[in-house]
C-alpha cells in the first residue's frame, strides 16, 4: 500500500508542478475533457469510462511526458542469476545486481532528441491525428518492460481517470479524497503483485549458429544457400541473437545490421532520423523508375514533397474522394467479377483481382486516370491504349526495378545498363513508357489549370486528385510532379492487395474470425438500419473494429513491406550499447518482428486479432510503429496508411457480406511460397471459388 500510494502522488505531485509552469498543456487537456463530455453528451459529475479514458490522449501523453523527466520509479535492480554477456558484449557476472536507472533515460539527448529536457507533449503524439504514440517500455521503462507491460498500461488508464477527475472538479471533498486514494493505491498494489508474480528472467539465447562470416564472400554462401526462404531465415537468425539483431557482411566488405529489436527500430526512424537518409544505396537502385520522387530522396528535397503531400492526406475532401473511388471499383467491377465468377463456379486468382484493384484505384487517386485493368468486360481494357500500355509498363518497371535488389552481384544491373541488355533494357523500356504517360497527363492538368484561372480568375483551381491537388498549390516543375506521382503509384500499387491477399488466406483456416467479422458487419447494419445494397460510410467502417483488428493482425504475420533498409552516416551507438558504422546498411525485418515470442508471447505465432482489441470494450488498441513498424515510423511513416485501411475494409467487408470465399488447394498442402518483390506477395496467386452467401 505505501509503495503503491508513494508512487502515485509522486507522478501526480510532478505532473501538476510541471503543469502549473506550462498553462498551455492544461488548457489543452481541458478542452479534450470538455469535448469528450460534450461528444457523450455527460456532465461533470458522470465518472468517466473506460471509452472517456481511451480517448484522453493528451492527458495521457503529458503524464506519460512528466514521468519521462520524474521516474515515480526511478531506478530498478534485478539479480543475475548466472554468467551473461550482455548484446554489446559487457560482461555480467552470477550473483551482480544490474541496475536501470529509469531517470537517466528519461534524460538521454541520445534517446529523446535534443530537447530532452523539456516538457513536451507533442513526443508522444502521432503528429497527424494526435493519437497516444507509446514507446518501446525498454526505452521508457517506467512500467517495467517484458511480459508486465500489459499490468502497468491498466495502471495508467487508472492514473488518467484520477487525474482527469481531479483536474475537471479541481477540488474534492476530503472523503472523497480518502476513497479515491484508497482505490487507487489498491490497484497500485495489483500492479505491484503481477509485476512480482510475472516477471521471471529470461534466458539468454546464443549468437546465430553457422553465421560467420567467409573472407571476401562474407555470407554469401548462407544467404544463397537459404535465397529461396530469406525471410524466415532472418527472422531465425535474429530470433536467436540476444540483442535481435545481427551484423551482415555482403561480398565486397558491405556491411550492415540486420535487426528487429524494437530499441533500434525507434532509434533508426525516430531518435537518429537525420543520421539514417534512405541513402545512396537504396536510392540509386530506385532512381531510375522513381527519380526523386517522395519514396526515394531525402533532405530538403524529401521534407518540401512530405509537407506538401501530407498536408493534402490530412484533408477530408482527399479522404471522401478515395472512399468514392473504393465503392466505384467495388460496385462497378469487383463485385460483378465475382458474381459472374460464382454464376459460372470458376476458379479465381484473388491476388491478380485485388492487384488489379488496387491499380486502378490508386491511378484515379493519384491522377484521375482509369486504366480499367477490373473491368469485367476484358474487351474495354484490352481496346484502352492508355490501360494496355501503362499498365503493363508500370508493372514491368516495378517488377525489374525491384529485382534490382537481389542481384547475389550486388551491381551486376549496372554492367546491364551499361550495354542496354536483358531486364535492364525491358527496364528502360517501361520506364520511358510510364513517364511519357505522366508527362502528358501532368501538361493536360497545367493546361486546365490555365483555362481554369483565365476563366475564373477570382476562384482557385481545385481537383480531387493528387495530381490536380499538387498543380493547383504551387508552379512545380514537371519532373517534380512526374516524380511524385509515380511514387505514389508505386506506394499504393501493390501493398494493399498483397495485405488482403494473406488476410482472405489466414481467414479460410479461421472460421471463428469470419463469423466474428460477419457479426460485427450485421450489427452495424442494424445499428444504421441500412441494408447490404447501401455502401459503407467512414462512420461504419470506423466502427469495425475488429475487422480492422484482423487485417491489422493479418500484416503482423504477412507485412506487405517485410523489411526496410537504411544508410548509417556516421559512426553511431544504439541506446543497448550495439556499435554501427558509418556506411553500413541498418534494416529492419517488419516480418521477423511480427513473429517474435518477445514481443508478442508464447501464441506470437497464431491469428489472433483479439489481440489488438481492448478486453473490455472492444476497441482497436494500436501498438507502437516500432514493435509494429509495418507502416514504417517516425517523420517518414506511410502517408497513406489511412487510406489504405479505407480500402481493405471496405474491400473485405463487401466481399465477406456477399460471398463465401473458399480457397482452393489440397489437403495438407503447405502454407503458400512467399515471393519478395518490393512488397510480399504470394506466389502462385491464391485460387479461390467464390459462392453467393445467401445460397449457402
Ligand atoms: C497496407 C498498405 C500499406 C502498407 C503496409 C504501407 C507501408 C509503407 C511503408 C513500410 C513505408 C515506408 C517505405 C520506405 O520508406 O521505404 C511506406 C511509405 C509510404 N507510403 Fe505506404 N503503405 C501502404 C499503403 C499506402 C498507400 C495506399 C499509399 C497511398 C498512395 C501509401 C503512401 C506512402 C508514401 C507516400 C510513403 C512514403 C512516405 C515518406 O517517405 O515520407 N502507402 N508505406
Amino acid at each position: 500500500m505505501l509503495a503503491g500510494k508513494d508512487t502515485t502522488s509522486s507522478a501526480l505531485t510532478w505532473f501538476f508542478w510541471l503543469l502549473s509552469s506550462h498553462p498551455k498543456m492544461e488548457a489543452k487537456i481541458l478542452a479534450e475533457i470538455k469535448s469528450i463530455h460534450a461528444r457523450r453528451h455527460s456532465f461533470d459529475d458522470d465518472a468517466f469510462g473506460f471509452e472517456d479514458l481511451r480517448e484522453m490522449n493528451y492527458l495521457h501523453a503529458s503524464i506519460t511526458e512528466s514521468m519521462q523527466l520524474y521516474a515515480p520509479v526511478p531506478f530498478n535492480s534485478l539479480h543475475c542469476l548466472a554468467d551473461d554477456v550482455l548484446p554489446n558484449g559487457t560482461t555480467v557476472k552470477k550473483g551482480w545486481f544490474v541496475s536501470y536507472a529509469s531517470y537517466s533515460m528519461g534524460r538521454m539527448e541520445a534517446l529523446w532528441g535534443s530537447n530532452f529536457d523539456e516538457f513536451k507533449l507533442e513526443r508522444s503524439l502521432e503528429a497527424e491525428t494526435d493519437t497516444f504514440w507509446p514507446e518501446s517500455p525498454f526505452k521508457y521503462p517506467m512500467f517495467q518492460g517484458g511480459r508486465i507491460c500489459a499490468w502497468g498500461r491498466r495502471w495508467s488508464k487508472l492514473t488518467i481517470m484520477f487525474t482527469a477527475t481531479l483536474m475537471e472538479l479541481r477540488f474534492l471533498p476530503p472523503q472523497s479524497q480518502s476513497i479515491l486514494l484508497f482505490l487507487f493505491s489498491l490497484s497500485i498494489l495489483y500492479f505491484f503483485f503481477f509485476i512480482f508474480r510475472r516477471s521471471t528472467p529470461d534466458g539468454v539465447p546464443a549468437y546465430p549458429p553457422g553465421l560467420e562470416p567467409y573472407p571476401l564472400l562474407g555470407h554469401l554462401p548462407q544467404f544463397v544457400k537459404n535465397r529461396r526462404r530469406l525471410l524466415d531465415w532472418f527472422a531465425e537468425c535474429i530470433a536467436a541473437t540476444p540483442s535481435n539483431s545481427f551484423v551482415l557482411c555482403r561480398p565486397g566488405g558491405v556491411r550492415g545490421l540486420m535487426t528487429a529489436n524494437p530499441v533500434h527500430v525507434e532509434h533508426i526512424l525516430r531518435g537518429r532520423f537525420e543520421l539514417y537518409p534512405k541513402g545512396p544505396r537504396v536510392t540509386s537502385l530506385l532512381h531510375d523508375f522513381l527519380g526523386d520522387g517522395i519514396f526515394n530522396s531525402d533532405g530538403e528535397s524529401w521534407r518540401l514533397q512530405r509537407k506538401t503531400a501530407s498536408f493534402e492526406f490530412n484533408t477530408k475532401s482527399l479522404r471522401s474522394f478515395v472512399l468514392r473511388v473504393v465503392r466505384d471499383e467495388l460496385l462497378a467491377r469487383l463485385l460483378p467479377r465475382l458474381n459472374q465468377a460464382a454464376a459460372q463456379g470458376v476458379v479465381l486468382d484473388l491476388q491478380d483481382l485485388l492487384e488489379r484493384f488496387a491499380f486502378d484505384n490508386i491511378c484515379k487517386v493519384a491522377f484521375n486516370q482509369d486504366p480499367a485493368c477490373l473491368s469485367p468486360d476484358t474487351a474495354t481494357a484490352a481496346q484502352d491504349p492508355f490501360s494496355s500500355r501503362f499498365a503493363s509498363a508500370f508493372n514491368d518497371a516495378s517488377d525489374i526495378t525491384s529485382g534490382r535488389f537481389r542481384y547475389v552481384v550486388p551491381k551486376f544491373w549496372m554492367v546491364k545498363k551499361l550495354f542496354g541488355v536483358g531486364s535492364e533494357r525491358r527496364l528502360k523500356e517501361a520506364i520511358t513508357t510510364v513517364h511519357e504517360f505522366a508527362v502528358k497527363i501532368i501538361r493536360a492538368k497545367k493546361k486546365e489549370k490555365q483555362t481554369y484561372s483565365v476563366s475564373k480568375p477570382s476562384s482557385l483551381f481545385k481537383a480531387d486528385d493528387l495530381l490536380s491537388r499538387f498543380v493547383a498549390n504551387e508552379d512545380h516543375s514537371e519532373d517534380f510532379l512526374r516524380d511524385i506521382v509515380v511514387s505514389f503509384m508505386l506506394a499504393g500499387k501493390d501493398t494493399t492487395s498483397s495485405a488482403l491477399t494473406w488476410f482472405f488466406w489466414l481467414l479460410s483456416s479461421h472460421p471463428e474470425v469470419e463469423a466474428k467479422i460477419l457479426a460485427e458487419i450485421k450489427s452495424i447494419r442494424a445499428r444504421r438500419h441500412s441494408s447490404d445494397d447501401d455502401e459503407f460510410g467512414f462512420e461504419d467502417l470506423r466502427e469495425m473494429n475488429y475487422l480492422h483488428a484482423s487485417i491489422t493482425e493479418s500484416m503482423r504475420l504477412y507485412p506487405p513491406v517485410p523489411s526496410n533498409s537504411l544508410h548509417c552516416q556516421d559512426d553511431d551507438v544504439f541506446p543497448d550499447g550495439t556499435a554501427v558504422k558509418k556506411g553500413w546498411f541498418v534494416s529492419y525485418s517488419s516480418y521477423s518482428m511480427g513473429r517474435m515470442e518477445a514481443l508478442w508471447g508464447s501464441d506470437f505465432d497464431e491469428f489472433k486479432p483479439e489481440r489488438w482489441l481492448e478486453a473490455e470494450t472492444g476497441s482497436f488498441r494500436p501498438e507502437s510503429p516500432f514493435k509494429y513498424p509495418v507502416f514504417h515510423g517516425g517523420p517518414r511513416m506511410c502517408l497513406g496508411k489511412d487510406m489504405a485501411y479505407i480500402q481493405m475494409k471496405s474491400i473485405a467487408a463487401c466481399v465477406l457480406e456477399r460471398f463465401v470465399v473458399t480457397v482452393v488447394r489440397e489437403k495438407e498442402a503447405p502454407p503458400p511460397e512467399k515471393m519478395v518483390t518490393l512488397t510480399l506477395k504470394m506466389k502462385g496467386g491464391l485460387p479461390v471459388r467464390v459462392v453467393g452467401r445467401e445460397k449457402c
